[in-house]
């Protein structure tokens, strides 16, 4: 018998409704379940994330992590069986896994250069059965480079992993053209925006969208920030490992 016992997650059903035109099916509701508690279990040993409170886990892990593809939720963007997302820097899973988890039909890699939180990542979703999802130990600098993986997705998913334009220096080389690289951040700055404008032009991208909103338990700003490859990204990108994040474009 199992002797421990977890909190329950909230299903805030018509928060989903109203924000995403989404919800999920009983199925998923108990698959955000068992992600929950295989986390709680997990970061005993490892810390995979600091949000433990079942509404912050909500919030900030399933919600946030959705409210990044609300488009393709939506239908305003097409997804297509088959299409290969990469979500750059997963950490303890996010956004991928819930990504993952309701896009069953596409192929989601979990990227991350800790071995650690990849070993994590693979029983964890070993347990709930995922059947598209690819954990990968690596760096992205590493991976943009790989002819096996460069130019050959579709979406790329980054969320507290490097500034902006390190970010689109990770994800454009990886995307096919016409993809797009879904950076999430909470502030956004024209800063910022001027410095992703110059990185993307010379990665071959452009901004396609910046959105903002605020989350629907605890009103934190946030946007996220959409990339997409227009043409071919040249051969010297990403630089070596490191050099993005020391001498960002
Ligand atoms: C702060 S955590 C964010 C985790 C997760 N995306 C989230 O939002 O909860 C950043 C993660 O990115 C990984 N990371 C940083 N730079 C990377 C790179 N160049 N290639 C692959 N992983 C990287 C780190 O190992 C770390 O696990």
């Amino acid at each position: 018998m199992n002797q421990t016992s977890f909190p329950k997650l909230p299903e805030l059903t018509a928060i989903w409704q109203d924000t995403l035109n989404w919800q999920p099916t009983p199925e998923q509701q108990d698959l955000f379940q068992q992600l929950f508690e295989l986390i709680l279990e997990f970061n005993q040993q490892l810390n995979l994330t600091r949000l433990t409170e079942p509404e912050e886990f909500w919030e900030k892990h399933l919600w946030d992590s959705l409210r990044g593809i609300a488009p393709i939720l939506s239908g305003k963007i097409a997804s297509h069986p088959g299409d290969k997302v990469i979500d750059i820097g997963t950490g303890g899973g996010f956004p991928g896994i819930p990504v993952a988890l309701v896009l069953p039909d596409c192929s989601v890699t979990l990227l991350d250069s800790t071995r650690k939180k990849i070993t994590a990542l693979t029983t964890i979703l070993e347990q709930l059965n995922f059947k598209n999802t690819i954990p990968w130990v690596g760096r992205a600098e590493a991976l943009g480079q790989h002819h096996k993986h460069r130019e050959s997705y579709q979406l790329a998913l980054l969320r507290a992993v490097a500034p902006p334009s390190v970010s689109a220096e990770y994800a454009l080389p990886l995307l096919k053209i016409g993809g797009l690289g879904i950076l999430y951040r909470g502030h956004w700055t024209t800063e910022e925006e001027k410095q992703l404008t110059s990185a993307v032009k010379q990665l071959g991208g452009i901004i396609e969208s910046v959105d903002e909103f605020t989350t629907p338990l605890t009103n934190s700003v946030r946007h996220c920030v959409s990339i997409k490859k227009v043409k071919p990204t040249p051969k010297q990108y990403p630089r070596n490992v490191g050099v993005p994040g020391q001498k960002p474009l």
